[in-house]
């Protein structure tokens, strides 16, 4: 496994030895990650594997009670509001209000995030007409489809400006159009703005289309970092040694391959049951 960043940018988050028990249950162990600036990483893996428990970490809502995380050079542990002020975070659950606007949610989290009233209009515009919701900016967020809300929320965290956005399941529950809707402009905003993303998934083919980099983690633990071509292209590797004609494995292929016959038993598979939750119907 390596953690080797081509890329000479500036290193935007490193965690190095984090770890995180709930109890018993030892949610992150032993994390390792050096995302640099501009790039989009994915953390991967199945229910379970630790990856909401990270970014938490990383976002100051749960402490780091072992091992060390940096933001642009921020301890989160001694500087909590530099920290926030340079992140972007769009958790699973619903952040935005079902019963105010589009334009009404998102200039709530421009007055907490501090932007100010002579730029906040401007602002509040430029990122609902950066996810594409300037025409339905001043309809109830309830009557927002499931890609919509998305879309909405994506808005929410980008009004700060952040250098980091962090996105857990951002496409969970939504059918494919939307995904890839979701997508394309999380992929705009970063190619304007420079910003990097870290993103969580399950979504095996969309890491493999949209991350420069991922690391599969699995039973709190990271099982494999690289670039998907890099991993594809190991597994392959070796298949083809042992004799298979064209061997093409896709990511998900990669990833039962270096968790074993654990994935299963955990009752972890990149299925969701959550998946089938509608991101609207969250919100009706
Ligand atoms: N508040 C909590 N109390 C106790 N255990 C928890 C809590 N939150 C998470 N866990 C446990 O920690 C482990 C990692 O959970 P986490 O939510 O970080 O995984 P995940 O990869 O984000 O999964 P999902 O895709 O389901 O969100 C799991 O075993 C989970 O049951």
């Amino acid at each position: 496994m390596t953690d080797a960043p081509r890329s000479t940018a500036p290193v935007a988050l490193v965690c190095d030895g984090l770890r995180y028990a709930f109890g018993e249950t030892t949610a992150v162990d032993d994390l390792e990650l050096t995302v640099r600036a501009g790039e989009v990483f994915g953390l991967l893996g199945p229910n379970g594997a630790g990856k909401t428990t990270a970014i938490r970490c990383i976002t100051t809502l749960l402490p780091v009670p072992v091992g060390m995380v940096r933001v642009f050079g921020h301890d989160p542990a001694k500087e909590r509001m530099a920290v926030r002020r340079l992140l972007g975070y769009v958790p699973q659950q619903l952040s935005a209000d079902a019963g105010l606007t589009g334009r009404e949610n998102v200039e709530l989290f421009a007055r907490v995030f501090d932007v100010t009233r002579r730029e906040r209009a401007e602002r509040v515009a430029r990122v609902l007409a950066a996810v594409d919701l300037t025409a339905a900016a001043d309809r109830l967020a309830k009557t927002y489809s499931g890609g919509m809300i998305r879309r909405l929320e994506l808005a929410q965290a980008l009004v700060s400006a952040p250098r980091l956005l962090m996105l857990d399941e951002p496409t969970i529950g939504l059918d494919p159009i939307a995904r890839t809707s979701v997508w394309e402009h999380i992929n705009a905003v970063r190619a304007a703005t420079g910003m990097t993303v870290l993103v969580t998934t399950h979504y095996m083919d969309e890491a493999d289309q949209y991350c420069d980099r991922v690391a599969l983690m699995h039973r709190g633990r990271v099982h494999a970092l690289g670039t998907p071509h890099e991993l594809r292209s190991e597994l392959a590797e070796r298949r083809r040694a042992e004799g298979e004609a064209e061997p093409k494995p896709t990511l998900e292929d990669v990833f039962r391959d270096v968790a074993g016959s654990g994935l299963d038993e955990q009752g972890g598979d990149f299925r969701d049951v959550r998946s089938t939750r509608r991101t609207a119907s969250r919100v009706g």
